[in-house]
């Protein structure tokens, strides 16, 4: 409880998908926020909102007036709908903001000038990349500031992002790229998890036994990675043996040039995020 941010009393989800809620669940469990310092919106989506009321015991809203007041009454405004819901949800803000609230916004490719260019020029933009690891303190997340950003807020943004996981600062330009590697990092490994899995089954093994092994396997070598320290390169020869079972699976992966495969999909994730923004861009102009 005493840990609670007495300096930003309100947060205010706009938004109150997967992402809204792995911060919610993050800075709530870490007593960055308690529960009746927060808000969710959404649109219309009202078992959404009983979800996240029961779980959480957060205020929840998509009733216009009441989101109006929820909003007109926090301190931080954190946006959490999908890129091509932002530019309406930030013309029904324009309306209600005020030039001492902060607002925050999670939305790939959004850029602060954008932003900016649909609220009004005086307000603190944050510009933030999450991950849904958030939700159990293990998240990453790439932060960058408008001018208007004073040290204090700057200070409250950070010490929330690193409640839920570590937080770096970034310049603005390098957003598409951390979207690519840490936003949308877990689903990689989530995939290939399950073709581990897949393949585990294949082999006969049952999918409870296939989970347990793939699980523990996935945490095992990050807890080799982080405790031992030495660089993944290592760590890998050290387990493949000259002429062994390693070797011929890595073999395959090599011949099947899987590093170009993930170097290309992690360059296409960055892409994407930038048309993102520009689709947002066209759609202001
Ligand atoms: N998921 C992830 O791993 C990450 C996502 N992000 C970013 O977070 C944002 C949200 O993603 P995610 O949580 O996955 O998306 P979801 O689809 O899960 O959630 C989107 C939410 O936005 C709400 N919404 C849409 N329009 C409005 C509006 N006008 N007013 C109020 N609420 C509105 C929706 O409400 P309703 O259901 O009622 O329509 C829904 O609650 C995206 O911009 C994404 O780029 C960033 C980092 C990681
Ligand atoms: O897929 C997306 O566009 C969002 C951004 C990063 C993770 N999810």
């Amino acid at each position: 409880m005493e840990q609670s941010n007495k300096q930003n009393n309100t947060i205010c989800f706009f938004g109150a998908g997967a992402m809204a809620e792995a911060i919610v669940s993050g800075v709530l469990a870490q007593g960055i926020f308690l529960p009746e310092q927060v808000s969710v919106l959404n649109k219309s989506n009202e078992q959404r909102l009983h979800h996240l009321h029961s779980k959480y015991g957060v205020t929840v809203s998509n009733e216009e007036q009441q989101k109006q007041l929820l909003l007109q009454q926090a301190d931080i405004i954190v946006l959490a709908m999908k890129p091509k819901d932002a530019v309406a949800a930030l013309t029904e803000l324009q309306a209600h903001i005020r030039a001492d609230q902060v607002l925050v916004s999670v939305i790939a490719g959004l850029s602060i000038t954008s932003i900016k260019q649909l609220i009004g020029v005086k307000q603190p933009v944050v510009r933030a990349m999450p991950n849904t690891s958030s939700s159990i303190g293990q998240g990453v997340t790439g932060i960058s500031y408008s001018d208007e950003v004073t040290e204090v807020e700057k200070m409250t943004i950070q010490s929330i992002f690193s409640a839920i996981g570590i937080a770096l600062t970034i310049d603005e330009k390098q957003q598409s790229a951390i979207t690519a590697i840490s936003g949308s990092g877990p689903a990689y490994i989530y995939f290939f998890v399950e073709a581990m899995t897949a393949a585990a089954e294949k082999l006969g093994f049952t999918t409870a036994d296939a989970s347990k092994l793939v699980l523990h396997t996935l945490k095992g070598a990050a807890a080799m990675l982080e405790q031992t320290e030495l660089p993944a390169e290592q760590l890998r020869k050290n387990v493949t043996s000259p002429n062994g079972t390693t070797a011929a699976a890595l073999d395959v992966m090599i011949d099947q040039q899987l590093s170009t495969t993930i170097s290309d999909a992690i360059q296409r994730a960055c892409t994407r995020a930038d048309e993102l923004g520009k689709e947002i861009e066209r759609s202001i102009h």
